[in-house]
């Protein structure tokens, strides 16, 4: 029997849909380094695993059938048909059972520091007997050492204490429940059912699931699957490596529908008002580069996480600057606005601009801009 996961949605609601599944032990609030980058193309919906956060905790043991029938039921709760998926640990294992069994359900799937099989299953008895006896505070320290590299976690106090109290906060039967589910699961067997394009993130330091016999395992026989192993993370590498890990998620889930995943960027850079004018000036013979436009700037580069819209912006108006790219500058101008610089920002840009590019053009830009300025004051 399903339970109704208590969830959290950001991002545009029409944007694809992208759920995430965390690591045992956590709440939604695990994928706080993740949720601002990928809310920005995509609809985002973090969940809580049964008997974790605010979800409801049934008595226990559960199975991985009973985590993915869940995420399933929420799916059909919210009216999904088809969303990306991507889970971290546990979070990773239930992605994979929501692929091998319905794989008319997942588009595209990540799986981060997880796992086909985490054996031997004793562990996972002893460790949900000593909770259920003591409470989840008794894991919680040797839990969190696993998750971050020593260097990291001494240098991240407060991320590590608001980690630690996820766990120790989780509800004892929830976690224990959780623990029987690793404790039966094995899918080694069947990953090559798996057919959802497949990214495999590992940490090269993550004594949980270490890269050998469980990402590379997974990459080997999944079909298709790229891996990446990641230095200097542990367990909880979309924390240590939040740039890196938001980066490839962004690329592996936009690549599903770059023209798509463009489109929304380039509609939230340029505005809506220019994109529809371009879209109705389209010809048959002007359709396939702006299409190229489309997927290639918008889809491939401006939807990158590693840098900032504004400081995205500053660039782009240095370099039609240096290129003398007039046609285009006043409508970057205003998407330099849009991105939150200010006129006086674009001024600095532009100034910057005449010691490496040339005063005369630098001029010919501020008289540009003071025109969009003017525009639309
Ligand atoms: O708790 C651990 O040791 C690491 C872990 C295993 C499954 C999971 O979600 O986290």
């Amino acid at each position: 029997m399903s339970v109704d996961l208590h969830h959290t949605e950001s991002g545009p609601a029409d944007a694809p849909p992208l759920l995430l599944g965390g690591s045992l032990g956590t709440t939604t609030r695990m994928w706080e380094p993740q949720v601002e980058a990928l809310s920005t193309v995509f609809r985002v919906i973090r969940l809580d695993h049964r008997g974790h956060g605010r979800s409801p905790v049934p008595e226990g043991p559960y199975t991985m059938a009973d985590l993915g029938s869940d995420v399933i039921a929420l799916m059909d709760r919210l009216g999904i048909e088809r969303a990306h998926y991507a889970g971290l640990s546990i979070g990773g294992m239930v992605g994979q059972w929501l692929a091998i069994h319905h794989p008319e359900r997942i588009d595209r799937l990540a799986l981060l520091a997880t796992a086909p099989y985490m054996g031997p299953p004793r562990n996972w008895r002893d460790r949900a007997a000593l909770v259920r006896a003591e409470g989840t505070g008794a894991v919680a320290d040797s839990v969190v050492e696993r998750w971050f590299t020593p260097d990291f976690a001494e240098g991240h106090p407060r991320e590590v204490s608001l980690l630690r109290e996820q766990i120790a906060s989780t509800a004892p039967e929830g976690y224990a429940g959780c623990c029987g589910a690793i404790e039966t699961y094995d899918v080694r067997e069947d990953l090559h059912r798996i057919t959802a394009p497949t990214l495999v993130v590992a940490g090269a330091d993550d004594p949980a699931t270490p890269p050998a016999g469980n990402a590379e395992l997974i990459a080997e026989r999944v079909p298709g699957a790229r891996l990446a192993v990641l230095e200097d993370a542990a367990h909880l590498l979309s924390w240590q490596q939040s740039a890196k890990v938001n980066t490839l998620l962004t690329q592996h889930f936009a690549s599903a529908d770059r023209h798509a995943s463009g489109m929304r960027v380039r509609r939230a850079v340029l505005g809506d008002e220019h994109v529809d004018r371009a879209e109705a000036r389209k010809s048959a013979f002007t359709e396939p580069f702006q299409d190229l436009i489309t997927r290639y700037a918008w889809g491939e580069v401006w939807t990158r996480p590693g840098l900032d819209r504004r400081t995205r912006s500053c660039m782009v108006l240095t370099a039609l600057v240096a290129h003398g790219h007039w046609a285009e500058l006043a409508m970057h101008v205003r998407a330099a606005l849009r991105n939150g610089l200010s006129q006086d920002e674009i001024g600095e840009v532009f100034l910057q601009a005449a010691v490496y590019c040339g005063v005369p053009a630098a001029n010919k830009a501020f008289g540009i801009a003071q025109e969009v300025f003017t525009e639309q004051a």
